[in-house]
């Protein structure tokens, strides 16, 4: 930036303290602006008050019972009265002219839309412009050169506002570039060249982050925007845990761009905007979190030299003479070869345990397959849904197994029959156990047209220590063995791991987009932690990792396209969820449409999952019991809070997952805050936490055979959203169209009016008068309409724990456990 002697620049260094760079803290402003006229003809109430110059709280009384936090902590927080210049002189200013000091500095403000955002930079771009030039001007004795760029980042097109040429530009990594024009300025002389940028940057809205937009060129800019805010919510939230494991910086240009000021070489502030409005809550929230992040970010400013040759080689002489001093005094030995021969003894040794893990690894492998191969030639029928099977008295808790307590008012002392299929007439085998079985089961399991895959739907289910082979293993002694091979041989780094009981360790990586989206990130981190469900075991898209991975084990629907009235397959596999559909036939409660995904199939799809989380529950708590007896804590009495954070997150996931409307508008019509949905709401939203993992790692689910990826599941919903749209005309009369079009902002005059409509449904998860809208009226073009409580019990979803022998296994704990 300027040209500066040598002698001087040491006495600038000095003065700054920045010669070999300093870790410091991202500065952090908080900026409330006022009411805006707008806000105040809607009678909007100002939440948010500055009760002092770094906190900021929310005044709400509702909130507070909430158990968000009401107070945020922050460098420097400014009222709506405060001026621009109060921002830039209190704030940024020492920040924006460190430049002159040869310090890369950046200034952004992050906040919603209309939060300010823009209305701050403007002016504390023209604040450090006048300082920088009132700078110049003071310093005569220097030669400065001043160059400035614009660029615009759109759709992850990065221009040059200051070009007629349209050309996208190219991101370079050279720094090279750099450095050459600042030689061609300085060219002779014994001179020294401070060279440092500083920018200013206005973000797009936050919200549009965790918001998906309308079709065409809005989709597709709504994308990039959440690319580039999604990646820099990504890069802070990994950044403000310290600089360990890679950083995304290349996920997006703002993120490459921003790379220096982001934990790099570059001194930093962040100005995040905020409105005072009530309905604005949820977002100024998800900036705080943002900016309460932010804080914990450190860079590494340092002055940026750039030495003439004369000054590079009277430095490198210097440094020359340095090295020889040290040289001519004697230092500490260091015996070179003694170290080596250590080195090379420790590397011998931990070849020959590798061999020997290896060995015990292929040995437990070859265990397992024949295994495998025994049990698959015994085939075991059993009726899943809704039943249980526990042998001998034994569940698995994690690698040690856990008598069950004795509830035994429903046990059968009998023998768990096992089908072989090479016999036509289904003749039976008998385990040589005592078994628990409860009695649906048992008659199902007798009942010659079962024939369930063994492999797919009962190994997962039994617990493992009653199947054994022929040569005296058990599956969990070997599980166990192989386990510890594996754990000894894999890096400390890998995120999969299959335990014995087939836990799926989760990868962190979904956490993610919850650093922008999720106004509940606590909430979604719990959950990370709590063990997988039967579920998450179930779903067959997840990547390699563990010695089960073979299996195909089924996954309930949870997306349907716009053909997905095919996806009632689970209801020819429960018999009593066909006679619910049945039922719905004769009421003519179906809507008859070949293209919508039936009520039937939705009620007999989260029917099935609720049982399977049930078992999963009871045996959590048979392992619970066996450790705590503290969970006496009744989750019902803060149920409707919790109803209404897990409703916002799980229509977030929704979104982010491009989860059918259709499934959507049944489940929030139909799956109320009543506690005894609670099931619903957590089965819902552990499927959906998984999916939306698998997809965010590229992965893809396989439903009924067929590869869902996040692709395919977004053009199934345009399909769904097409398909709605021609039933506007057969539900609605045009008056009834007309007023629609009205509300919702869509022109009468304009020909795609039925698209833009469907097209707007659902299109806004932080709403939730948009959201009961929508349901509403996807609701009615599919012949739905709602009766309540009573067409809720008509379809049996109001959920009764099913008979098994462990129910009395504390539903309610369970719960408490799970919120
Ligand atoms: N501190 C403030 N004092 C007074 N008016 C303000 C203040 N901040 C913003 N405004 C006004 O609020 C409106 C929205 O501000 P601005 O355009 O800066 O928002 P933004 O966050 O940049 O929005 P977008 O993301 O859409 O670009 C403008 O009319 C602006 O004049």
């Amino acid at each position: 930036m300027g040209a500066i002697g040598a002698e001087e620049l040491m006495n600038l260094e000095k003065l700054q303290g920045m010669s070999s760079g300093k870790e410091e803290k991202i500065l952090v402003l908080v900026r409330l602006r006022p009411l805006s006229e707008k806000e105040i003809a809607r009678t909007e109430v100002a939440d948010w008050e500055c009760i002092n110059p770094t906190t900021i709280l929310y005044r709400n009384s509702l909130q507070e019972r909430s158990g968000l936090p009401t107070a945020y902590s922050f460098d420097r927080v400014f009222r709506g009265d405060c001026t621009t210049r109060e921002v830039y002189e209190e704030g940024t200013k020492d920040i924006a002219v460190s430049v002159l000091g040869g310090i890369n500095s950046t200034i952004f403000a992050y906040g919603q839309t209309s939060s300010g955002k823009t209305y701050t930079m403007n002016g504390i771009t023209e604040y450090a412009v006048a300082d920088i030039y009132d700078h110049i001007q003071r310093h005569e004795e220097r030669a400065f050169v001043l160059k400035f760029s614009a660029m615009e980042i759109y759709n992850e097109v990065v221009r040059d506002l200051l070009s007629m040429d349209n050309t996208p530009l190219r991101l370079l990594d050279d720094p090279e570039t750099i450095e050459s024009s600042a030689r061609e300025f300085l060219g002779k002389g014994n001179s020294t060249t401070l060279a440092a940028s500083v920018n200013f940057v206005d973000l797009a809205g936050s919200e549009r982050a965790s918001q998906a937009l309308s079709v065409g060129q809005r989709l597709k800019e709504g994308c990039h925007i959440n690319r580039s805010l999604l990646t820099l919510g990504t890069v802070i939230r990994k950044l403000s845990k310290g600089r360990h494991g890679h950083v995304n910086y290349r996920d997006s240009k703002l993120t490459r761009i921003l790379q220096p000021a982001l934990g790099g070489n570059a001194r930093t502030a962040i100005i995040c905007t905020l409105s005072p409005a009530r309905s604005h809550v949820e977002q100024s929230r998800n900036t705080l979190l943002f900016a309460s992040c932010a804080k914990e970010v450190s860079t590494n400013a340092q002055v940026n030299v750039v030495m003439s040759d004369k000054a590079l080689v009277k430095q490198l002489q210097k440094e020359v003479a340095r090295l020889e001093s040290e040289l001519r005094t004697p230092g500490p030995v260091c015996d070179h070869a003694a170290l080596l021969r250590k080195k090379d003894m420790q590397i011998e040794k931990l070849e020959k345990e590798v061999r020997e893990l290896k060995k015990k690894l292929d040995l437990a492998h070859s265990q397992i397959e024949d295994l495998t191969r025994d049990a698959e030639s015994n085939k075991i029928s059993q009726k899943l849904s809704g039943a249980c099977l526990d042998i001998g008295g034994f569940r698995r808790n994690g690698t040690s197994d856990v008598p069950l307590s004795d509830n035994s008012d429903n046990h059968y002392s009998s023998d768990v029959r096992c089908i072989d299929e090479s016999n036509q007439d289904r003749t039976y085998e008998s385990f040589d156990v005592s078994s628990s079985v409860d009695e649906e089961t048992r008659q199902t399991l007798a009942e010659p047209g079962n024939n369930h895959n063994v492999e797919q739907e009962i190994l997962p289910a039994l617990p493992i220590q009653v199947i054994r082979s022929s040569n005296g293993y058990s599956y969990d002694v070997l599980e166990q063995n192989i386990q510890d091979v594996q754990k000894t041989i894999d890096s400390p780094s890998t995120s999969m791991t299959t335990s014995g009981s087939l836990k799926l360790t989760r990868s962190q990586s979904c956490r993610a987009n919850l650093m922008t989206c999720s106004p509940d990130f606590d909430m979604a981190e719990q959950s990370e932690n709590t063990p997988p469900t039967v579920l998450e075991k179930n779903f067959v898209g997840r990547p390699e990792g563990g010695v089960f991975v073979r299996k195909q084990w089924k996954f309930p629907p949870v997306i349907y396209g716009a053909n997905s009235a095919k996806l009632t397959r689970n209801d020819s596999q429960c018999s009593d969820c066909s006679s619910y559909l049945d039922d719905m036939k004769s009421q003519n409660c179906t809507n008859g449409d070949d293209d919508i995904p039936t009520l039937g199939s939705f009620v007999a799809g989260l029917r099935e999952m609720a049982k399977l989380q049930y078992e999963n529950l009871a045996g959590n708590q048979v392992q619970e019991t066996g450790r705590r007896d503290d969970v006496a804590m009744d989750p019902k009495h803060d149920w409707p809070l919790k109803f209404e954070k897990l409703q916002k997150l799980i229509i977030e996931q929704w979104e982010a997952c491009n989860v059918s409307l259709v499934h959507r508008t049944y489940f929030i019509l139909l799956v109320k805050d009543d506690f005894t949905d609670s099931i619903y709401m957590d089965v819902e939203h552990r499927r959906l936490s998984f999916l939306k993992d698998t997809f965010s790692r590229g992965n893809s689910a396989v439903q009924d055979g067929r590869s869902l990826t996040l692709a395919s599941s977004k053009k199934a919903l345009r399909r769904e959203r097409m398909m709605l749209s021609r039933f506007m005309h057969k539900r609605y009369t045009q008056d009834e169209r007309n007023r629609i079009y009205e509300e919702w902002g869509i022109s009468l005059n304009s020909k795609k009016r039925r698209l833009q409509l469907v097209h707007l449904l659902w299109s806004d998860t932080e709403n939730m008068d948009h959201v009961t809208k929508s349901a509403s009226i996807v609701a009615k073009l599919i012949g739905f309409s709602e009766h309540g409580q009573a067409l809720k019990e008509m379809f049996g979803l109001s959920f009764t724990p099913p008979r098994m022998s462990r129910r009395s296994f504390g539903w309610k704990n369970s719960m408490s456990s799970l919120l």
